[in-house]
């Protein structure tokens, strides 16, 4: 018999791309495999997913939070009007949950996650939990006891019998891809060296000036750079700027290495696109996570790890020019994703909707 059922699906997660784009990663899957398909999305106001999603994804129904992230030291009166944000978003979010009646929810964290989880639970509705970070973020360790699951990315995170090791859900080309797609980048001559270069989803200054002084020594590599300051780089011919791309994993798929931060995502895309990496973890991370991330990729001879307050600039142009050109037919054939794959098989509303 045909399934005439819909599959309903709550999804939040964001304030940064790390968190926002597993769940879009998910979401796609979802798209492509269920025909009869709902979606909501609760995003943070003025971030990356409230700009994005429409692009990314018109299908889902998007709200926006006003909660905002404690403020440090906690004592800070701010964070009254804060909590009181929390309660706000809660009953906002019980409301349009109450209407829409969903199988289940995906919250990828980022600190909107958390009105959303606590109106799941005050309506009863199971939802699950992702961790990009070996270290796991405040909402998610706040929300862990509410949730059904919790997926994790790395296996020193496995901290109750809740959590699974899934690994992290990367955007993925559906199509085969050639170094030709390169040239949408102004990269022309594709037998040379071509290097990604960005700091993460909010791009960094200290990569660009860091970067700034590669660029005046190395003019035998291309480079795509995601920066906020094109102007500073219009005199280096073998730079291509861009504000933000989109689509960034695809160019990860052909080109041939990156220099960038050691957010979990960038990692993960880092290793199911088998590239090089030089790594310039961003210090301020919580507990310093991105730095733990940039060691676990150098242990596994992917990566070279770089201090952005101490740079070796002679090392990093050497690290550079060490990576391997692929050849100008190199062809990226879309591949499993096993980390979606753990999630889709561990999530008991899908196996449940799937046999009815
Ligand atoms: C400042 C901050 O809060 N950093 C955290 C945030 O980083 P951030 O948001 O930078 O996260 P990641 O580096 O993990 O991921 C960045 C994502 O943005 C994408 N991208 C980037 C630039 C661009 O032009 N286009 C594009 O699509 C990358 O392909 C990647 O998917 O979340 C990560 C995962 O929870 C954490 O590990 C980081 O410590």
């Amino acid at each position: 018999m045909k399934n005439n059922k819909r599959l309903k699906v709550v999804f939040c997660g964001g304030g940064t791309g790390g968190h926002y784009y597993p769940a879009l990663a998910l979401l796609k899957y979802l798209d492509t495999n269920y025909q009869n398909l709902d979606i909501i999305y609760f995003a943070t106001k003025g971030r990356i997913e409230e700009h994005n999603l429409a692009k990314d994804f018109p299908k889902a129904k998007m709200y926006t939070l006003d909660t905002k992230g404690l403020e440090r030291p906690i004592y800070n009166p701010k964070n009254i009007t804060r909590m009181f944000a929390v309660l706000k978003d809660t009953q906002k979010v019980r409301k349009i949950i109450k209407t829409f009646n969903p199988d289940f929810a995906f919250l990828t964290g980022g600190y909107v996650t958390v009105p959303v989880g606590l109106a799941l639970t005050k309506e009863k509705i199971p939802f699950y939990l992702h961790e990009q970070n070996s270290i796991m973020g405040i909402s998610n360790k706040f929300l862990t006891k509410y949730a059904k699951k919790v997926f994790v990315s790395f296996e020193e995170t496995l901290i109750n019998e809740k959590c699974i090791l899934s690994g992290n859900p990367v955007r993925t080309p559906d199509e085969k891809l050639t170094r030709e797609y390169l040239k949408k980048f102004g990269i022309n001559n594709l037998n040379k060296r071509c290097i990604l270069v960005f700091g993460g989803s909010l791009s960094s200054e200290e990569i660009d000036d860091i970067m700034y002084r590669v660029y005046l020594q190395d003019k035998s590599t291309n480079y795509i750079h995601i920066t906020k300051n094109p102007d500073k780089f219009s005199k280096f011919e073998n730079v291509h700027t861009f504000d933000y791309i989109n689509d960034l994993y695809k160019i990860m798929a052909v080109c041939d290495g990156v220099v960038c931060r050691a957010g979990a995502t960038t990692i993960a895309e880092i290793l199911f696109y088998d590239l090089q990496a030089a790594l310039i973890p961003w210090k301020g991370a919580a507990e310093n996570h991105q730095f733990k991330n940039a060691l676990s990729l150098q242990k596994l001879g992917k990566a070279e790890v770089f201090d952005d307050q101490n740079i070796d600039l002679t090392k990093l142009i050497n690290f550079i020019n060490s990576i391997k050109i692929k050849s100008q037919n190199y062809e990226y054939v879309p591949k499993h994703n096993q980390a979606i794959e753990i999630i889709i098989n561990n999530i008991e509303e899908i196996k449940k909707f799937n046999n009815f």
